[in-house]
Formats: structure tokens, C-alpha cells, sequence
């Protein structure tokens, strides 16, 4: 079933047990929190009007607080979108204009390095601006796969608030949000989940390390000679044992290396350099950073996503706990001023999605001369043609350390050929890489199972499975936030708790999703890849990818956030043959790899569609791609990312 067709259903629903989702409510928190699923009024609009799609038009879900709607205020609206209101954020039911129909993964083939996003165009309001789609003319932000949006190109494009950048008046609407701050009590900030039965079994992981002069590996934190306060916090975190990342990394960064680290989703990649980064700062005597207009952080830390960063935020704050080491967090899609609030009160590390962090440096708020750690979490996804640009503008701001002169730190469940070449020119030549068991390869803790589903018997498929897991937490990935929208509301009408992220929805809906997906309140989260990486999510049991992924290395950043630290897990995917077939060979692949079995019929089409050079299955070969300074072979595990490489200029999505 098409967008078309999901979208004539939704209008004109011919189901017979049909539910307008507004009456429906009771059952769910909704696709979209708070908004049309708590109004058991609205059934009397229901009523009066003429036809389902008036409904729609006149109901709730036209208000502004309803189901992905993004026009309220926005300007340059389209008038067929106004009227529709609703859905899919500003794109309306019908509208079969091309540019409507762009969104995040329409496209099944990826751009060069598996980017979708095309290099940075235009200056747009970044990530200053609220989160929108449909037409917003000269907004040249980018809210695509799973990033953040990007700002224009050149430091002038950098706009503040006050130069433009959210009040502009092309800018649309001024961004208000304001995150709640976390809660500060020790409980919650040490609050932790246990790892799983096969947290064990990382020993047996083989762990390549290549470059020269690479330090020994520790085995227990006591090697580590931290500092007591650390161990402190390290204890109350529940961690007792180090996972192999953390093994190889945590040495390779206290002797001050540059590093690349590719290890397996869930894995703990996110202590192996917050830890060893807060030790260094600890040894260095570094003193509370105070009240001051412009700041000057020792560390950097940038991820693709708000959810993302705001989660390294907390592990930051975590492990610094009871030091003066501050640790502060900046993101798109909340307002400027309480980012700038934040940084003047003292700031140590960073972390900071790319749009933001640039606008604050172009605000002058930030100084990047005391900057001794940049790290890119998600690197390949930092480092690729969305965000590479942005990246390397970062390392050429005035008063940024050479590359010579700070240590750079790139983390990774997945690292093409290309963007390991591409990290050359942030890293010492004498980086050291790290390759816990396979490349890009699928996390082995999760059960994987493809079954082969059509377009049209997807929705079925999906709430057979759903009655089936009860109330466990369960991600269920598509493609498109249009689709988001409709496979959420969907799930409400088959009084199945759903809610939904996507980069439609503004920021203070994708926090309240999360939180309400967290709490169990909404045991299935609907998502776009914007929800693909790094979240780290306790007691999610099962990932669904009703809408496979274009790329093979989104294939395993999804079904990751199952399966983690230990704990098992389940990934169940839909795949259509007359749209992912391309994927058929490094699923495979992957699928071996991980030592899952592997349906005849995908081998089938992966042997009928198959790729000279891409080199089939290769299980047992654990090191086929690993440090491209080898000059090894070409085999990885993004498969076609590169040699099929589209035009990422028609491979994005732009609002
Ligand atoms: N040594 C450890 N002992 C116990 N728990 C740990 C340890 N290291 C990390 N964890 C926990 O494991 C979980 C996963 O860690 P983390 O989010 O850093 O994984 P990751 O490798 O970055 O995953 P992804 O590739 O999905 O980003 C977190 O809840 C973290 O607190």
C-alpha cells in the first residue's frame, strides 16, 4: 500500500470497523500525546459533518495542537495545506505534489556515504526554528533521516535569534520550548537498568586494534587508576565489569590517542570516552567554570540527534557527579536564549547537535581555544554528506586546536570505507582504531526474523504481532514521518498504546513520546530513523521494521535499540520485495553474520539480485572491513552504500 492509499484510507475509511482515532482515545495516549486521543467530546463533530474528511478538516485535528499538525503559523502556507490541517505535518491528505511527498526515507537508495542529505544549501533557519514541515520557503533546514537540522552554509548563515535565525521573518515562528530540567535528586541520576544475561558473553568478542603503539587493554576499572570520585560514581551506576569497548578505548584515550572505536550497538561506547575524558580533566586539576559571557569549553561532544545528545548529557552528568566538572546541553528545536542560559552559567563539556553548536559559536557564547576533546558520536552519521560539511567548518572555526593539538574521538556501531577515509582529516595520523567484533555487523544478542510482507498486508501483519507481544516496549520503525502519523493513529483505532517521533513533530511532542514510551504509558513507539541511533531505552523488547531501511547500516543502528547491554531482544522486519530487495544480499549478510538463520527466499533474491564485489556471505570472516588504512578489502557491511550511490541532491528531504 502506497502513501496514496494509507492516505485515502485515513480520509475516506472503507474499513468497517472504523474509528475516528478522536473517539478512540480512551484507549491510548495517542499518536501524538496529549493532543486528539483525550477528547471524547469530539465524537459530536463527527456527526454533523458531511463526509469523514470534513471531519478531519473541522475537527481537532485542524487545531494546531492535533496530530502532526505543523501549519499554525506557519507562513507561506499552502492553501490546500491550511485547509486540510493536520496529518503529516502540513502535508495534507491528497496533496500528491512532489515536494509533499519528499520526507525522511521516501527515497530507497542512499546517497554517497549513505547520506541522505544533500551538502548544506541556502541559509536556513537551522535548528532555530521550530520544527516544521510542508512549505516553508527560505528555510533552508534539513530534518531528514535521523539529524537534527542543519543551518546554511558560512558563519554569516549562523543566525541568532537576534540576527534572524528564529525570529527572522522567514523564519516562521519563534521557538519557545524550554525542556524541563532532569531531575537532580542521586536516585534518578544513577537510575540504571541491569544488564542481561549475555553481558558475559562480551569477553568472547574478538576485538581488533590496529594502528601503532596501541596501550595495552585493561581488564578491570581498578586498572584504570581513576580517581575516587569516579569509581564513586562508576559503582553507583551498577557497573562492576568493563565491556570490551570500554577495555581497549578507555587506555587508548588516557594515553591521550586520537581513536576510532567501532563496536556493537549497546555495547557502552558512550562511557569508554566519557570516563576516560572526565579522568584527564580530574588529573588536570581542571577548576569550576564560572558564570561568563563567552565560555570555553575543554570538550566537545556532538551526535546527530536531540534525544541522542540529551542522553549523553545525562551520562555526562552522571559520571561527573559530586566534581566541578559541568557538563551543559544545547539542541535544536528549544529556545536559544535557555541554551545561551546555560552555557554563561559554566561550561566544561559540551554536548551539542551540530545546528545549535554552530549557532552558538557564531553568538560568540562559545570559545573553542581550551578545547583538548571533540567527540562524534555516531560518527559515520557526523562525518557523512549531512553533516561532514558542518563538521568540518567546526574544525576550522577560529581558535579551534588543530587536529595536532586535540584529541579526537569518533564512536561508532557501524563506519563505511568512505567515512573512515573521510575521518582522516579530524584525526592524528597515528590514530588507533578499534573494531569489536564485526564492523557494522548486528548486535548477536538480538533475535532477528524477516518475513516477507507486501505493502498491503503490512498493517495486518503488524497488529497480529502487536497482540501478540502485549505490553512490551516495542519500536516500530517506517519510513516516511507521513507514515509515522498514520501507522501511529492506526495502532490507536486498534486500541493498541501508541505514540510517535519523527522530526515533524516539535520538540516538546518528541520529549513527551519518548517519556511516555520510557514510563510504558505507550508501550509501542511508532518512528522515522530520527529514533534510529543511540537511544538507549530500557526493557525494549522488540523492534519492528514495518518499512525496511534503505541502507543496511540503518538496519542495525534500529534493531540495536533492542537487545542491549546484555539483554536479549527481538527485531521482526517486513520485507516487500518490490521495494527492498537491494537489501536482500548484505541482510544476508548480516544476518550470518550475527548467526541467525537465514529464510531461503532471501537468499534467493539476494543470489538473483546479486552484486560482484559486494562478497556475499562471509561468516567466520570477522575482520572483512576494519581500518581502511590496511588497504584491505572493500567488504562491508553498508554493502552498496557507496558503489550505488544516488545523487544525495535527490536523495533528501528537505522542509
Ligand atoms: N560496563 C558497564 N556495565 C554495566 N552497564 C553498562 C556498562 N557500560 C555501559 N553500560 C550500560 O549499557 C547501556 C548501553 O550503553 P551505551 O548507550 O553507551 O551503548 P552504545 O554502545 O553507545 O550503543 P549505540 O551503538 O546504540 O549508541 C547503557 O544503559 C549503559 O549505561
Amino acid at each position: 500500500m502506497g502513501d496514496e492509499d494509507w492516505e485515502a484510507e485515513i480520509i475516506n475509511p472503507h474499513v468497517s470497523s472504523y474509528v475516528p482515532v478522536f473517539e478512540k482515545d480512551r484507549y491510548s495516549s495517542g499518536a501524538n500525546g496529549d493532543t486528539f486521543n483525550r477528547t471524547p467530546s469530539s465524537s459530536s463533530e463527527m456527526d454533523d459533518g458531511p463526509s469523514r474528511r470534513d471531519h478531519f478538516m473541522r475537527s481537532g485535528f485542524a487545531s494546531g495542537r492535533s496530530l502532526g499538525n505543523r501549519d499554525a503559523g506557519e507562513p507561506n502556507k499552502r492553501e490546500n495545506t491550511s485547509t486540510m490541517g493536520g496529518f503529516g505535518g502540513g502535508k495534507g491528505f491528497g496533496n500528491r505534489d512532489n515536494e509533499f511527498d519528499q520526507d525522511e526515507g521516501m527515497q530507497r537508495t542512499s546517497g554517497l556515504f549513505g547520506s541522505r542529505r544533500p551538502a548544506l544549501r541556502g541559509t536556513g533557519s537551522g535548528d532555530t526554528s521550530q520544527s516544521r514541515s510542508g512549505s516553508g520557503s527560505g528555510r533552508g533546514g534539513y530534518k531528514g533521516l535521523n539529524e537534527e537540522v542543519i543551518t546554511g552554509s558560512g558563519k554569516n548563515s549562523w543566525k541568532s535569534e537576534a540576527e534572524g535565525g528564529e525570529s527572522g521573518d522567514i523564519q516562521g515562528p519563534k521557538v519557545t520550548y524550554i525542556p524541563p530540567p532532569p531531575p537532580e535528586d542521586e536516585d534518578s541520576i544513577f537510575a540504571h537498568y541491569q544488564t542481561g544475561i549475555n553481558f558475559d558473553k562480551y569477553d568472547t568478542i574478538l576485538v581488533e586494534i590496529s594502528g601503532h603503539d596501541a596501550p595495552p587493554a585493561i581488564l578491570t576499572f581498578e586498572e584504570a587508576n581513576l580517581c575516587q570520585t569516579l569509581n564513586n560514581n562508576i559503582a553507583k551506576a551498577g557497573y562492576t565489569k568493563l565491556t570490551p569497548v570500554q577495555k581497549y578505548s578507555i587506555p587508548i584515550i588516557l594515553a591521550g590517542r586520537d581513536l576510532m572505536a567501532c563496536a556493537q550497538t549497546g555495547s557502552g561506547k558512550t562511557a569508554a570516552f566519557l570516563l576516560p575524558i572526565l579522568a584527564h580533566m580530574m588529573r588536570d586539576g581542571i577548576t569550576a567554570s564560572r558564570f561568563k559571557e563567552l565560555q570555553e569549553p575543554e570538550c566537545i561532544i556532538v551526535a546527530p540527534t536531540r534525544e541522542l545528545i540529551n542522553q549523553i548529557y545525562l551520562e555526562a552528568r552522571k559520571f561527573s557527579f559530586g566534581t566541578c566538572v559541568r557538563a551543559v546541553v544545547i539542541y535544536g528545536g528549544t529556545q536559544l536564549g535557555h541554551s545561551i542560559r546555560q552555557i554563561v552559567q559554566g561550561c566544561n563539556i559540551l554536548c551539542a547537535t551540530p545546528g545549535r553548536l554552530m549557532d552558538i559559536i557564531g553568538k560568540e557564547k562559545i570559545g573553542l581555544r581550551q578545547i583538548k576533546y571533540l567527540v562524534l558520536d555516531e560518527a559515520d552519521r557526523m562525518l557523512d554528506m549531512g553533516f561532514g560539511p558542518e563538521m568540518k567548518k567546526l574544525i576550522s572555526c577560529p581558535g579551534m586546536p588543530s587536529k595536532e593539538e586535540r584529541q579526537t574521538l569518533m564512536f561508532s556501531a557501524t563506519f563505511p570505507e568512505e567515512i573512515q577515509r573521510l575521518a582522516g582529516e579530524f584525526l592524528k595520523s597515528n590514530y588507533l582504531f578499534v573494531a569489536v567484533g564485526q564492523v557494522g555487523g548486528a548486535c548477536r544478542d538480538v533475535q532477528q526474523t524477516i518475513f516477507q510482507v507486501g505493502q498491503y498486508s503490512k498493517r495486518e501483519k503488524l497488529v497480529e504481532i502487536l497482540r501478540n507481544t502485549g505490553d512490551e516496549r516495542t519500536m516500530v520503525f517506517v519510513e516516511t514521518k507521513k507514515k509515522a502519523d498514520f501507522i501511529a493513529t492506526f495502532l490507536c483505532q486498534e486500541k493498541i498504546s501508541t505514540t510517535s517521533i519523527h522530526g515533524d513533530r516539535e520538540q516538546r511532542e518528541r520529549e513527551q513520546a519518548l517519556g511516555d514510551f520510557r514510563c510504558g504509558k505507550c508501550p509501542v513507539l511508532v518512528a522515522t530513523s530520527v529514533a534510529a541511533r543511540g537511544l538507549d531505552i530500557e526493557n525494549v523488547q522488540h523492534v519492528i521494521n514495518f518499512d525496511l531501511p534503505s541502507t543496511i547500516d540503518e538496519y542495525v543502528h534500529r534493531i540495536g535499540r533492542t537487545g542491549r547491554c546484555g539483554n536479549t531482544g527481538r527485531a521482526i522486519s517486513f520485507f516487500d520485495p518490490d521495494s527492498d530487495n537491494h537489501l536482500a544480499q548484505p541482510l544476508v549478510k548480516i544476518l550470518s553474520d550475527a548467526q541467525q538463520d537465514v529464510p531461503g527466499w532471501l537468499e534467493e533474491i539476494a543470489f538473483s539480485t546479486y552484486v560482484p564485489g559486494f562478497g556475499g556471505s562471509t561468516r567466520g570472516n570477522v575482520f572483512a572491513s576494519v581500518d581502511t588504512r590496511k588497504g584491505k578489502s572493500t567488504l562491508n557491511t553498508t554493502g552498496f552504500s557507496s558503489s550505488q550511490a544516488s545523487n544525495p541532491v535527490d536523495d533528501e528531504s528537505w522542509d
